[in-house]
């Protein structure tokens, strides 16, 4: 499942409006379910060794205060109960939804319960009296070791105080044993609720200044790698990116493709129109290199001023060319007014391509060719792509061809 997308704002008002309730908005719930999935199963993986030893050295108890039942306690633990506890915890492993993930979370302590409350039943005697006070650590153990929904711990508390109630009072064997219990039970499903929903409050809290932590690191590096006007990528970005390439694909078979584009006679176009319309042309034509990038490998980069480099990956020349084309009759399709211009009347573009295969060309190698190609294109008379449509095409086969010196 996908995260779901917050900003940072949402955060912060969850932040700043934290009362007492413990749920978040929607959208932010989510996400904090996403992240607990993953640390319940940790937590269950963690905790299910020491749970399994704890739990069965109660058979010192079983041994030394009922030795009559001990058999049937010695089977309850090692055939019904760890069974069923190895069972939930390797369910609760695969990470399952938040229902069945906490209902098989709270059945190992409902089931030490019930093993508890059984054998107490079997038995009579003060013996017995003592035993039954089994029940309260794997409470304890149920509301804190656990790390339950709070809801959940609040279900399983209620579980298992009823159901000690129901066994202790027809069962005691005296009035003491029974106000005893009536008084201890509640305090400490009081206090083990009371530290569930304090865990619960502090580690929702953590997850929300975490989340607010990620998201500003998130912004902080998209806006590192983004130029503020256009959206486009940016040369820090662009340098990562010929890295990587360099380092991950240098000399495999891949056919990449650069596309330098550069706005004509946009100084005369800044110097009538003004600088935020000249702003504004820019993203615009930012857009319509944007539009044609196929997929995230693709980058559109606006390398500075009113220049610009597409980075196409598996795109021979007569692709590049041809994609330089759509670009360049979208630009001049805008039909954005040039009133300096003697030649046109509205803005367009001049590209220069260049493609190659890893295996012979250097990324910056490719850049270069295109930027060569664009000087060729601006010499050509402007708003035109160089090399022409039919030479790229011509050298399509071997879809590479070294830009004009
Ligand atoms: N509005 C705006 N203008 C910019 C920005 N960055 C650079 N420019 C302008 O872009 C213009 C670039 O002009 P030149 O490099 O002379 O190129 P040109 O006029 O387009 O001429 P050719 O490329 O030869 O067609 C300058 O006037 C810069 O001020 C920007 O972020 N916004």
């Amino acid at each position: 499942m996908s995260e779901p997308t917050i900003t940072r704002a949402e955060v912060r008002r969850c932040i700043d409006n934290r009362g007492p309730g413990l749920r978040f908005p929607p959208a932010v719930e989510r996400a904090f379910e996403t992240y607990r999935r993953r640390h319940q199963a940790r937590v269950t993986l963690a905790t299910i060794g020491p749970t399994l030893l704890i739990y069965n050295l109660f058979l010192i108890v079983d041994f030394l205060l009922l030795p009559q039942t001990f058999l049937i306690a010695l089977v309850a633990h090692l055939l019904v109960v760890t069974p069923a506890i190895l069972l939930a915890g390797w369910l609760v492993r695969r990470e399952p939804g938040l229902i069945l993930r906490e209902s098989l979370t709270a059945t190992i302590p409902l089931a030490m319960v019930a093993q508890i409350l059984f054998v107490y039943a079997l038995n009579s005697g003060p013996s017995a009296d003592q035993y039954q006070f089994l029940v309260l650590p794997v409470l304890i153990y149920a509301c804190v070791n656990q790390r339950l929904d709070f809801r959940f711990a609040a279900a399983t508390t209620a579980l298992i105080v009823a159901a000690y109630l129901a066994v202790l009072l027809p069962h005691a064997n005296t009035v003491a044993t029974q106000l005893v219990g009536l008084t201890i039970m509640p305090c400490v499903a009081y206090l083990g609720i009371a530290a569930s929903y304090r865990m619960e409050w502090d580690t929702r809290y953590a997850f929300l200044r975490r989340l607010q932590d990620r998201l500003k690191r998130e912004e902080a590096e998209l806006a590192a790698r983004h130029d503020p006007l256009t959206g486009l990528a940016n040369r820090y970005a662009l340098e990562r990116r010929i890295e990587s390439l360099q380092t991950g694909l240098h000399g495999s078979d891949l056919s990449v493709a650069a596309l330098m584009i550069d706005v004509d006679h946009f100084k005369a176009f800044n110097d009538h129109h003004g600088h935020p319309e000249g702003d504004a042309c820019l993203q615009r034509i930012a857009g319509a290199l944007y539009a044609r990038l196929r997929n995230d490998s693709d980058l559109a980069v606006r390398i500075g001023g009113e220049e610009f480099l597409v980075l196409l990956h598996g795109a021979g020349l007569a692709d590049a060319v041809r994609i330089s084309e759509r670009i360049r009759r979208a630009v001049e399709g805008f039909g954005i007014r040039h009133a300096e211009r003697h030649d046109h009347d509205v803005v367009t573009v001049s590209i220069g391509a260049m493609a190659g295969s890893l295996a012979r060309f250097r990324v910056d190698q490719l850049i270069d060719g295109a930027d060569s190609a664009l000087y060729a294109a601006k010499d050509a008379g402007r708003n035109r792509v160089w090399p022409p449509f039919d030479d790229a095409d011509a050298n399509a086969p071997g879809r590479t061809r070294h830009a004009p010196a």
